[in-house]
């Protein structure tokens, strides 16, 4: 048996779908901590190359391919070079969380205006750290969402002082905290990786769905893939593991070894899929 099949029921039905209907299959995965190592500093982050080339593959086999992240469309595609992958041109980015979206096939990217109220907590933020004595976190610009980063204090305690005064500030001006690896983020409500992936899947028609993500941001495409597994879409649920956070661990089909472990699940499966192609439905190979 292949080393890429998952031992559980449903994602094992999953996996054994995705290589009878490829064309039929949404690949999704989140950015960092999936395809990119997690790095100190974010703008350092990029997409492993074995993982690109690996959905490149992919992006000539199934039906479509998709990064669901957290961070500005821009930035993912920069990061992840994705405006210049073979077998990528039709890769769809939805960035902050579903709100922005970067189609490969077009060049074009949907920016909907940024929350006033970001602007205000961005003013107020740096005298909120420097009253906490944390004015050495990083902050990152996310234009609609700021990041608060602890990861550089190299102090585990730090963001849980951090996270009732930053948790009120947003309150206060109507925001939502996203929590994640070493980070608090401040962004507006209203949509999860879990619309974004179930919008996604209505849009291209999956009949099976692969999710692979690795932190709390990813929780809610998680559970969408268990609520369309019950409307008859196939699921199959890949962890990005690390020490940082083990959330989703127990609810995944697969775990594997962080981004490099999800690079060779990916490479895997595209071998599978090219060495299937003659009798299978794939865009490349009908
Ligand atoms: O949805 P994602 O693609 O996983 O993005 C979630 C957040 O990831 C980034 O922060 C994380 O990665 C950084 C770079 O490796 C790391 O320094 C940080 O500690 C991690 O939390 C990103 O900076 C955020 O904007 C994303 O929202």
């Amino acid at each position: 048996m292949s080393p890429t099949r998952p031992q559980s029921g449903v994602g094992g039905q999953a996996y054994e779908a995705i290589l009878v209907r490829p064309s039929e299959t949404l690949v999704a995965v989140d950015f960092d901590g999936t395809l990119a190592p997690i790095t100190d500093d974010p703008e350092q982050a990029y997409a492993d190359p074995v993982a690109v080339a690996a959905l490149g593959r992919l992006g000539a086999l199934v039906g479509q391919v998709v990064v669901i992240t957290g961070r500005p469309a821009r930035t993912a595609v920069r990061l992840g070079g994705f405006d210049r992958v073979q077998g990528l041109d039709r890769l769809v980015v939805l960035g902050q969380y579903g709100v922005e979206r970067w189609d490969a096939a077009t060049g074009e990217y949907v920016l909907p205006p940024e929350p006033e109220a970001i602007t205000t907590v961005r003013e107020e933020l740096p005298g909120l750290l420097a009253d906490l004595g944390l004015d050495r976190v990083r902050i990152e610009n996310k234009g609609r969402a700021i990041g608060v980063h602890t990861r550089e204090l190299r102090d585990p305690a730090a963001l849980r002082r951090l996270e009732g005064p930053i948790r009120d500030l947003a309150e206060r001006h109507g925001l939502h905290v996203e929590p994640g690896k070493s980070v608090l983020e401040i962004r507006a409500p209203g949509i999860d990786k879990g619309d974004a992936l179930r919008r996604i899947v209505v849009e291209v028609g999956a009949r099976q769905v692969v999710f692979a993500g690795d932190d709390l941001g990813d929780l809610p495409a998680f559970r969408a893939v268990e609520q369309l597994r019950t409307e008859g879409v196939d699921g199959l649920l890949i962890c990005s593991a690390s020490h940082e956070e083990d959330a989703l661990t127990e609810i995944s089909d697969l775990v594997l070894d962080g981004p490099a472990g999800v690079a060779e699940w990916l490479s895997a499966l595209a071998a599978r899929l090219e060495r299937d192609r003659p009798a299978s439905d794939g865009p490349a190979g009908n």
